[in-house]
């Protein structure tokens, strides 16, 4: 049968070319080519077919989700893909599983906390998956606060080797994906005791189950945490609980590269600082900067075709009535949605840069950026998380009612996205993070040069009073007037927070009693950096037709967006007046028209296959209501027409009332 696209005529309104726009959007051709051959070979083959996950047990689901990663495990195997395939096969086949702990976290961790012996010992059995590893660091009494794990390493100079335990309920390690059913080994991070005394936290490789019959090893007391948020969604992973009862490893099996424990008993800190340790950091943080920019991306895609189908009220006479998408509430939802996924994609690509750049500063013994890196990757990974599990949810309330069946895919896609805002840093313990890079570099300005993304408080002095020149509407388009009034708005925020810190004869205490205040000045930073960045990129050549312009028109949405959603603090520290307040809003109502004929085809540029949307109503062709009304007829409860449990609970009821209403 001929396949209808009901989207058409709005793909023929689009004035940029797309295929173009699918190589800016995916990084490069290669990575474009990359992304769209691996898609399509998951989406074509059965062994990757979706399955309706909220129906199914938490034993099936995860029973389903072992032979799933099994399967790609094989299909990588098979057809010998590289080690990039092999990621983007993992990262298409798009659901939580022990991998993901294996590959993005036990891996880097080894890589970045492992001397050269332990990576060439430990990493060919990982790559070769003979050994399946987790990140073991939360405890149930600690997450955020790593100083205060209780787990114990204790070295023992009669034997050469560390005995781990768990010497508290509390120090039990509580959450790590992998953990609690499938992984042979941990990176486990407990306190470093030698010769009775404590060195902090370190990370150790610990083993956790038999390579032969998986039973646990004696003294490790394994298993589940038990079900989380949303049916299905995250609950694929068995997150785990741990205890250590006086486990002994070797001593070889500590992570040595920052320190290390010789044979004799001494604790020695390497040549290598501990700072090394953030490299690790930016780079996993990196990854889920680009996972916010893909999950909200998917979550745009589905809400913007939806509402290109939907119809609602304004028939004019007898003509069909308006496509929602065309109410301008629903644009001044969507539109800066649209534009925050482009921002955070090119955020995301930004960071893979800072990530070799910080890596190849490290090997240079170079660590003057590592403050600031760390400082805007923790930001960014908390802002763009953040943003986007917002914007999932927004994204289901613009789709209507509809956007609540399972079917839309948005409950699932927020379900299992929403921890993102915890894991790896809670944002706002993150952001906590950034405010005190910043005390620091206000405290430090005229002593130490700020560089990297706060370079702009070099100029400190003129931000602190310079005055927004726009007069027009239209002068908002200026990239540098919207970078001034950024930068001003971060510089002011934070200086106004260091004076009032300064009333304090406690830092400690002002910090606290200022916290509220700081994360907003942190906010203020971080939201600086992705408008900048976004503007730096368009300042480079990008080919194809209209792409660039329809580029710039997504830039402007998403920082006047942020203006006009932030126009308090514009306004209270002076940067800009209520009138330009207005005029912003203005130019914003006009871009949202120039959005409107090229939204379709901008979620288009994403390339997702309709088996990685997982949608109905984001469905390529928008063909939504005939899928709606098939599904519905997939529902369990529709296999018979009266129901299980009629002659037990309702046909009794029915009797009773019956005769009470003598019917
Ligand atoms: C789905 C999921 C997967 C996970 N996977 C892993 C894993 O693989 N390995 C692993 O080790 N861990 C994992 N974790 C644990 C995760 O890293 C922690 O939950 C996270 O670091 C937050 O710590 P917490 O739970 O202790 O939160 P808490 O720190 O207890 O946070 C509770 C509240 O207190 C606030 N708060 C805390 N400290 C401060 C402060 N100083 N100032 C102001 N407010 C504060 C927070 O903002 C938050 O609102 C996972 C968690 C989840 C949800």
């Amino acid at each position: 049968m001929e396949r209808v696209d009901h989207l058409a005529h709005e793909r023929n309104k689009s004035e940029f070319d797309v295929d173009a726009m699918k190589i800016v959007w995916a990084g490069s051709p290669h990575a474009f080519e990359l992304s769209d051959r691996i898609s399509k070979l998951v989406a074509s083959d059965p062994g990757f077919r979706k399955d309706n996950r909220t129906m199914l047990s938490r034993k099936d689901l995860f029973k389903n989700t072992l032979r799933k990663a099994a399967y790609a495990w094989k299909t990588i195997v098979d057809l010998h893909l590289s080690e990039e395939e092999a990621a983007k096969l993992r990262f298409y086949v798009d659901e939580p599983a022990y991998t993901d702990l294996h590959w993005g976290m036990f891996v880097p961790a080894i890589k970045g906390q492992g001397t050269d012996e332990q990576q060439q010992k430990w990493l060919p059995l990982a790559y070769k998956m003979q050994i399946i590893g987790c990140y073991a660091q939360t405890e149930l009494g600690h997450g955020s606060n790593v100083q205060g794990l209780e787990t114990t390493a204790t070295f023992d100079p009669q034997t050469d080797e560390f005995i781990i335990h768990s010497p508290t309920l509390t120090s039990s390690k509580w959450w790590p994906g992998g953990l609690g059913k499938v992984a042979t080994h941990a990176i486990a991070y407990a306190r470093l005791i030698v010769g009775g005394r404590d060195y902090g936290v370190n990370g150790f490789i610990v083993q956790l189950r038999s390579l032969e019959d998986h039973s646990p090893l004696p003294g490790i007391t394994v298993g589940d945490i038990g079900m989380k948020f949303g049916n299905g969604a995250y609950n694929t992973m068995d997150n785990g609980v741990l205890q250590f009862d006086h486990v002994r490893i070797p001593r070889d099996q500590m992570l040595m590269r920052v320190s290390q424990v010789t044979r004799e008993g001494k604790y020695k800190q390497s040549d290598v600082p501990r700072q090394l340790v953030y490299g690790t950091m930016v780079y996993v943080r990196q990854t889920i900067v680009a996972d916010a920019s893909c999950a909200l991306s998917r979550a745009v895609c589905i809400a913007t075709r939806y509402s290109a189908v939907r119809r609602q009220f304004g028939s004019q006479n007898g003509g069909p009535e308006t496509q929602v998408i065309d109410y301008k509430t629903q644009q001044s939802r969507l539109f800066p949605l649209l534009a925050s996924a482009y921002a955070f994609r090119f955020i995301g690509e930004w960071l893979k840069w800072l990530y070799t750049d910080v890596t190849q500063r490290l090997q240079a013994n170079d660590f003057s950026t590592l403050p600031e890196a760390h400082a805007c990757t923790a930001g960014l990974k908390s802002l763009t998380t953040t943003a986007t599990a917002d914007g999932i949810e927004e994204c289901r309330k613009l789709c209507g009612g509809h956007g609540y069946l399972c079917s839309s895919g948005l409950p699932e896609l927020f379900a299992v996205y929403v921890p993102a805002c915890t894991y790896e840093g809670d944002n706002t313990v993150l952001l906590l993070q950034v405010a005190r890079f910043l005390m620091k570099t206000v405290s430090q300005l005229g002593v130490k040069k700020p560089v990297g993304t706060i370079g702009y408080m070099t100029r400190v002095d003129h931000l602190m009073q310079c005055r927004c020149g726009v007069q027009r509407a239209e002068d908002w388009l200026n990239p540098s007037a919207l970078l001034e009034a950024f930068e001003a708005r971060a510089a002011r925020m934070s200086v106004a927070c260091a004076q009032n810190l300064s009333n304090f004869d406690n830092p400690e205490e002002g910090f606290a009693e200022l916290s509220a205040d700081l994360v907003e000045a942190a906010v203020a930073h971080c939201q600086l950096i992705i408008v900048s960045k976004f503007i730096e990129k368009l300042q480079q050549e990008i080919p194809g037709k209209g792409v660039k312009q329809q580029l710039e028109v997504l830039c402007n949405i998403y920082t006047l967006f942020l203006l006009h959603k932030h126009q308090g603090d514009f306004l209270s520290t002076g940067c800009i007046t209520p009138k330009h307040a207005s005029l912003a809003n203005d130019q914003l109502r006009s871009l949202y028209s120039q959005v409107r004929p090229n939204a379709i085809a901008l979620v288009d540029a994403f390339n997702y296959t309709d088996h990685f949307l997982g949608s109905i109503l984001g469905c390529y062709d928008g063909n939504v209501y005939p899928k709606l009304y098939e599904a519905a007829w997939e529902d369990p409860l529709n296999d018979s027409v009266v129901p299980d449990g009629y002659h037990q609970y309702i046909r009794p009821l029915l009797k009773q009332q019956i005769r009470t209403a003598r019917l």
